[in-house]
């Protein structure tokens, strides 16, 4: 679903009615675009075919690794020389053309009356002449609707062509796409005074209102303060038992899956069990969506569909006056926010008591037992019951959390079962690490590889890819000076991708972060690795989502095998808030089964015989490493 950020989220250029959603087939006309074949390329790109060559480039047929290796190298090669290429015509001025910022003014005055490009070009062409200031590398192109595809990607091969800031210009509108960390850095961190929430704040309007995400100036700064001190370590160490609790109830469910041996859409499970824990832990509400399919769970499955749509849509239709009233679909959104809402009031009343009713002395780690909820928190604090801010935050929380958390596990269990190497190691340390107990908050620390996965599985697949901003006022990025009012999409797809920074980008390898360094944020990895963002804004939730990932993923495969299920349809990429698969994620659940007991001596005889081919000893050790785990 689309939480955080359709949320969080390059959402349409609307009201100019750009239709960003329709992914973009860019036809640029000033650079020669460099194609890239789905084998040469280290990511994806456009067409449907080649998404799934890159989701799937993980799970190498053994057989092939030799040809692989050398594909990788060749690719390598081709890369720098693009670059190389790439860096050249920057050397040899082709960007380089005169600020027209003197004639602003006029000419934006010419692009509202409607004057077609061409003629712009014409007539301000005259006055670029000699001016030599640099001007941020531009792409111009003809938007066609290529429904279907996420829009990332086509901006990642933009980004091999342009660099890591240029500009996407679509008739009278463009934005400015930044892929360079020491860009990111100035924007999130450095100069973030300078920078607001732009578009998402509009689109979020209706379900978040001023809430944490979309708010910006003064508001935000008092919501933070008030938001973040809830999340303290005792809260999130008191979360884990609530995961272990909602992991356990979604075990059941495959249990009896694998029992039947019916195929499962974990996507779909993921958002159920993420929903779950979310609404217990920011308002204390059992949603029992694994179970339990209507009323206010679908009330809020509606409003967050509508808050993705919204952020795709070409045209604001939401906002005409009658339509919001007669249209079917906007009055079922209106009615899932009336009960929402509802719910919320009650939920709100219902703690409210709770909190007069306590013998309150608040203090920096305060935590009712009983309900050690965000929501708890914030009346004992003394937020104020009746305020529609309340709300607002709550209901981002609610939204912020979920769809994000799915989305890592989602992609997660998609690059595992591509890789049963990273697999069997994972299993071999949740079966050291965990036995058969409940996970605890001292576990986090030991399941060590269990959170190099997520850090991967986040850099390969980060919630959400883009981040949005807009300039508050006249900045200098890089090189480059930019005007007030620039929408910016900081592409965090491709600063997790890029070839420049990371040796084979596009590989599910949790050994690139060591097991005893430091676990990878933003600041240790200069900006090249934002997972939650970075600078003030920076994800509240950070420590909490990474303790509900690694608990869910270590229960699950303490107890189960996931595979691709046969005739499961192709994983391919779609954006919402976050990244959605298109079909769902279809997969077998197997029960797993305890490898037979062999005296340690047999295994090691059997682990060095060189007779043996290597995927035979990788199934050995394997077994080896299970056996050795549970004796
Ligand atoms: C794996 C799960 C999660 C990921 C990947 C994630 C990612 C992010 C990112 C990248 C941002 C920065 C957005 C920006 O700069 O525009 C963010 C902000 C935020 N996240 Fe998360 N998030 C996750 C889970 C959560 C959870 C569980 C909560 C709540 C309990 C949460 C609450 C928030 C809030 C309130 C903000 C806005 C902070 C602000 O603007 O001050 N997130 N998140």
């Amino acid at each position: 679903m689309a939480s955080h950020v359709a949320l969080l989220h390059p959402p349409p250029p609307h009201p100019l009615s750009i239709p960003i959603h329709q992914r973009f087939h860019f036809n640029i006309n000033r650079l020669k675009p460099i194609t890239i074949s789905s084998s040469s390329s280290s990511l994806c790109s456009t067409t449907t075919q080649r998404v799934i060559a890159c989701s799937s480039s993980n799970g190498r047929d053994p057989d092939s690794v030799d040809d692989d290796d050398d594909v990788r190298t060749v690719d390598r090669i081709l890369e720098k020389k693009r670059r190389a290429a790439l860096s050249a015509r920057i050397s040899s001025g082709e960007f380089t053309v005169k600020q027209r910022y003197g004639l602003l003014p006029v000419l934006k005055s010419l692009v509202k009356l409607g004057v077609p490009n061409e003629v712009l070009e014409f007539l301000f062409g005259w006055a670029e002449e000699g001016s030599g200031y640099l001007r941020i590398p531009e792409a111009k192109g003809s938007i066609k609707a290529v429904r279907s595809e996420a829009f990332f990607i086509p901006l990642y091969e933009l980004y091999l062509t342009y660099g890591g800031i240029f500009r996407l210009t679509f008739g009278p509108k463009s934005f400015l796409i930044v892929s360079d960390p020491s860009i990111a850095k100035h924007i999130l961190r450095n100069n973030s005074k300078a920078y607001s929430k732009g578009i998402l704040a509009e689109i979020l309007d209706f379900v978040m209102g001023k809430g944490l995400i979309p708010a910006d100036g003064e508001i935000w700064r008092v919501r933070r303060r008030a938001i973040v001190p809830a999340l303290h370590l005792k809260y999130v160490a008191a979360m884990i038992g609530l995961f272990g609790q909602a992991t356990d109830r979604l075990c059941k469910t495959l249990d009896a899956a694998a029992s039947d041996g019916e195929d499962v859409e974990m996507e779909s499970l993921f958002s159920r069990l993420t929903l779950d824990i979310i609404g217990k832990a920011v308002f204390n509400y059992d949603f029992d969506s694994l179970s339990n399919d209507t009323g206010i769970v679908e009330a809020v499955y509606t409003v967050l569909r509508e808050a993705e749509d919204r952020s795709v849509a070409p045209i604001p239709v939401w906002e005409l006056p009658i339509w919001k009233d007669i249209s079917p679909r906007q009055r079922k959104v209106n009615a899932a926010l009336k009960l929402i809402n509802d719910t919320l009031d009650d939920l709100i009343a219902i703690c409210k008591r709770m909190v007069d009713e306590e013998e309150l002395q608040f203090h920096e780690e305060y935590m009712n037992e009983q309900d050690p909820s965000i929501l708890h928190f914030l009346l004992a604090s003394g937020d104020d019951v009746s305020s529609k801010q309340l709300r607002d935050d709550l209901m981002t929380m609610l939204i912020a959390g979920h769809e994000t958390s799915a989305a890592v596990l989602t992609w997660t269990f998609y690059l595992l079962s591509k890789e049963p190497r990273v697999m069997s190691k994972l299993q071999e340390e949740v079966d050291s690490v965990l036995g058969d107990r409940s996970p605890t908050i001292e576990d986090m620390k030991k399941l060590k590889y269990a959170t190099r996965v997520i850090n991967e599985s986040l850099r390969l697949y980060p919630q959400p890819p883009v981040l949005i901003r807009r300039s508050l006022e006249d900045d200098v990025l890089g090189e480059y000076p930019i005007k007030r009012g620039e929408d910016i999409f900081i592409s965090v797809w491709n600063l997790h991708r890029s070839p420049e920074l990371w040796d084979d980008a596009d590989k599910f390898e949790p050994e690139r972060w060591a097991l005893d360094g430091p676990n990878p944020n933003e600041t240790n990895q200069n900006f090249k690795y934002l997972p939650f963002g970075g600078g003030p804004r920076k994800c509240v939730g950070d420590m909490f989502a990474s303790y509900e990932t690694v608990v869910a993923l270590a229960m699950l495969v303490r107890r189960f095998n996931f595979q691709m299920a046969v005739g499961a349809p192709p994983v391919e990429m779609t954006t919402g808030a976050t990244i959605h698969t298109t079909q769902g994620l279809k997969m077998t659940v197997t029960h797993r089964m305890k490898p037979p007991i062999v005296p340690s001596l047999q295994m090691s005889t059997l682990e060095v015989d060189p007779s043996i081919s290597l995927s035979d000893k990788d199934e050995i050790n394997r077994k080896g490493e299970v056996y050795q785990a549970q004796s």
